[in-house]
């Protein structure tokens, strides 16, 4: 049995697994966005042949193929250098604002450390004192910046000066921006708004054009015959409903494609499992990128029914944990906004005339939420949690 899998023989549908987990390493276009794409080619050649400075916004929800579109350019960027002198000069820097921490120092920091190669202080020197550092380096030279996540940079005091002072800046630099939030613009002032360039919008993908998607990942990652136009019709059509989001599409035909690797042919209930599977993923990934005390609230409510008896047992793993506790209020508007996010379910029950109304908690998958939480954050807080948590923060 083992050794079928290892050899990858009889009932195999995966050709090539790195399609799925590195498809940019296969994919030599990107449907549905060769136009952006070339627009950014002559902005980018205006910039390093004509001396003409750019700046993007690209908005769009998840999985709409935004950072794909960015990595490709950037790639293509470092082939042209092999071909043309002119590119030699350019330099280019592609950060995540979130992943490095979000702040107008961090952002900044990181790209000085990335543009003069060397190591940059990330605290005790002010924001002028990087831009001066990046266009030291960049005499004679030009610099293509991209920033993904751009929202959690702008939302931060300060974040939208940043983009102020790079865009501004007495040097060759073009930023290419990308943010989740299409929104992300009522965060910047006015003189940062006028300094923006032009925004391009990334349209969900529908039913029709996730298919054509999915049909490229399927020709190019799993072995022909093992699937057909129904199953990519229907992982396509299930991704578009909420919003055209790629991502989810690719997942769940891996996923699905792994389920049924050893049969020889991916079925729809290989589909429903993945979708199963995906969508309990994405929970505990939400309920990771909580912040701290929701994190906490969360941990006393899946072990108590009603919102009153979890505010205790929350106020008790506070005291354990040594951190002041929320209010009541505070933490009622906190399970309300988890109910929002879709984590827990409130039912409110009447309990006639003497009990009045009582808020009950449900949680889908306790016991895996459990387990995710502890995890996070026995990391997050190191030993102390893992004693405060022992006997579940209940009363004794
Ligand atoms: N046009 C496309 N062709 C092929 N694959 C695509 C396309 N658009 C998106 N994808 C796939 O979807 C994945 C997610 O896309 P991408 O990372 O660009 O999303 P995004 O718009 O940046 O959203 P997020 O901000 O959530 O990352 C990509 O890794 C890629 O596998």
């Amino acid at each position: 049995m083992i050794r079928e899998a290892l050899k990858g023989g009889k009932g195999e549908v995966i050709k090539n697994p790195k399609v799925f987990i590195d498809p940019l390493s296969v994919f030599t276009e990107i449907p549905f966005r060769e136009d952006v794409i070339r627009e950014t080619a002559i902005a980018v050649r205006y910039f390093v042949k004509n001396e003409v400075k750019f700046s993007n916004l690209f908005l769009g929800l998840t999985g709409t193929g935004k950072t794909f579109v960015v990595k490709y350019i950037y790639n293509e960027i470092e082939e042209v250098k092999k071909e043309d002198e002119e590119y030699s000069k350019v330099r280019q820097v592609y950060l995540n604002s979130r992943e490095v921490g979000g702040t107008p120092q961090a952002v900044l920091s990181v790209i000085a450390e990335k543009l003069t190669n060397s190591i940059v202080p990330r605290h005790g020197v002010n924001l002028g004192e990087y831009v001066e550092k990046i266009k030291g380096v960049m005499r004679g030279k030009k610099a293509i910046i991209y920033l993904d996540e751009v929202d959690t940079l702008v939302k931060r005091r300060g974040g939208d000066i940043v983009l102020y002072q790079l865009l501004r800046a007495d040097a060759d630099i073009s930023v290419i921006m990308i943010s989740n939030d299409i929104n992300v613009r009522d965060y910047m002032e006015p003189r940062v708004l006028s300094s923006l360039g032009p925004s391009v919008i990334f349209k969900p993908y529908d039913a029709i054009q996730l298919k054509e998607i999915l049909a490229k990942y399927a020709e190019y990652g799993l072995i022909g015959g093992t699937y057909d136009d129904e199953i990519l019709s229907y992982i396509a059509a299930i991704s578009a409903r909420e919003h055209g989001d790629a991502r989810k599409a690719v997942n769940l035909l891996f996923r699905a494609a792994q389920l049924a690797s050893g049969i020889g042919f991916i079925r729809k209930e290989h589909v429903d499992k993945a979708i199963v599977e995906y969508e309990q993923e994405r929970l505990l990934e939400a309920i990771k990128s909580l912040p701290f005390h929701y994190k906490l609230a969360l941990r006393a409510i899946v072990v108590s029914d009603d919102v009153v008896t979890a505010h205790k047992i929350y106020t008790k793993l506070c005291d354990k944990l040594r951190q002041k506790p929320l209010s009541y209020r505070r933490f009622s508007d906190i399970v309300s906004e988890l109910d929002m996010f879709g984590i827990i379910k409130i039912k409110i029950m009447n309990r006639g005339r003497a009990g009045g109304i009582k808020k009950y908690v449900e949680v889908q998958d306790r016991d895996k939420v459990i387990k995710v939480l502890d995890e996070n954050l026995n990391e997050e807080m190191g030993y102390g949690y893992e004693d405060a948590s022992l006997d579940d923060g209940k009363e004794g």
